[in-house]
């Protein structure tokens, strides 16, 4: 199977990508699958997520790899990636990162540098889910032209809703300038607490909206304090909270993205006959 690059976008902070990008990891390595989970954003959170609370201490993060990307270093497949007991692999990032951002603007084919890296180790993993930082700057490029698809965390709020046009701009653009094949996995609903009309008013417009357009991943992901805890304990929600209405949340979309890749396979070998 070739490796399948994931991003899990949305410029607006707080809506669950990192949350997702755990659960999804590690779900899909339950699945047997070999997984890298990639820490785009500075701020650190997935990092700190899978147990590395001190992220400015790790010695080698996304931004040391890619410097060496950018400027030719050698570097080895497995330099600076961390392995998390519940079997997925991470490449870390920090604040340094943000100061790798900056100087990407002074680079030939600046757009392209995770590509870059990312090419030279995706031979060793089946997934590979890019944790966006909440922006659409030069990194969230970097992220958009390295992927093969994207996935959208949008939380049931009003303003959510009006972001994502914006990210939907975004995506396109780049498509359209550097990365003809990206697609779109879905838009998934993050933190829905269904006891409240606000959100399922949210959620009802929200589908109806994109439904006809874009794939709305079903079930939406619930509100649980259960869930918000998980990043303490540096674990996913399926070793805290096995059985809660989370966890078989993320076990279900765990589902429905290796269904997509199944659909994607079966398209192309439909194309080759
Ligand atoms: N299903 C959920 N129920 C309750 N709280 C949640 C749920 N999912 C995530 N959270 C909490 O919401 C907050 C934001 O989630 P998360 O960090 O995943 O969002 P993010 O989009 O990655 O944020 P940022 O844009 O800052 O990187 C965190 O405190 C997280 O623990």
């Amino acid at each position: 199977m070739p490796c399948n690059v994931i991003a899990i976008a949305n410029q607006k902070g707080g809506v669950g990508k990192t949350t997702t990008c755990t659960n999804l990891g590690i779900g899909l390595a339950t699945e047997g699958m070999k997984v890298l989970l990639v820490d785009c954003d500075p701020q650190g959170s997935l990092t700190i997520s899978l147990g590395h609370s001190q992220p400015d201490q790790l010695p080698v993060t996304l931004s040391s790899v890619l410097g060496k990307t950018m400027y030719d270093t050698e570097l080895s497949p497995q330099e600076g990636i961390l392995h998390h007991s519940e079997g997925v692999d991470l490449m870390p990032a920090n604040i340094e990162l943000s100061g790798l951002e900056v100087s990407l603007v002074n680079v030939m084919c600046r757009e392209k540098i995770l590509k870059q890296y990312l090419d030279e180790i995706k031979s060793g993993y089946d997934y590979i889910l890019l944790d966006c930082m909440p922006s659409l700057g030069m990194l969230t490029v970097n992220t958009l032209a390295a992927a093969d698809s994207v996935l959208i965390p949008v939380q049931a709020q009003y303003l959510s809703a009006k972001g994502l046009e914006q990210l939907l701009q975004t995506i396109n653009k780049v498509r359209n300038q550097i990365n003809p094949k990206l697609k779109i996995d879905g838009i998934l609903l993050t933190m829905v607490d269904n006891r409240t009309n606000d959100a399922r008013e949210i959620s009802a417009l929200l589908r109806e909206t994109y439904e006809t357009k874009l794939k709305v991943f079903n079930p939406d992901i619930p509100h649980s304090v259960r869930a918000a805890e998980t990043a303490s304990y540096g674990k996913s929600i399926f070793a805290h909270d096995p059985k809660g209405k989370v966890a078989e949340a993320y076990r279900n979309l765990t589902k429905e993205v290796l269904k997509l890749e199944t659909q994607r396979q079966k398209s192309k070998s439909d194309l080759l006959r």
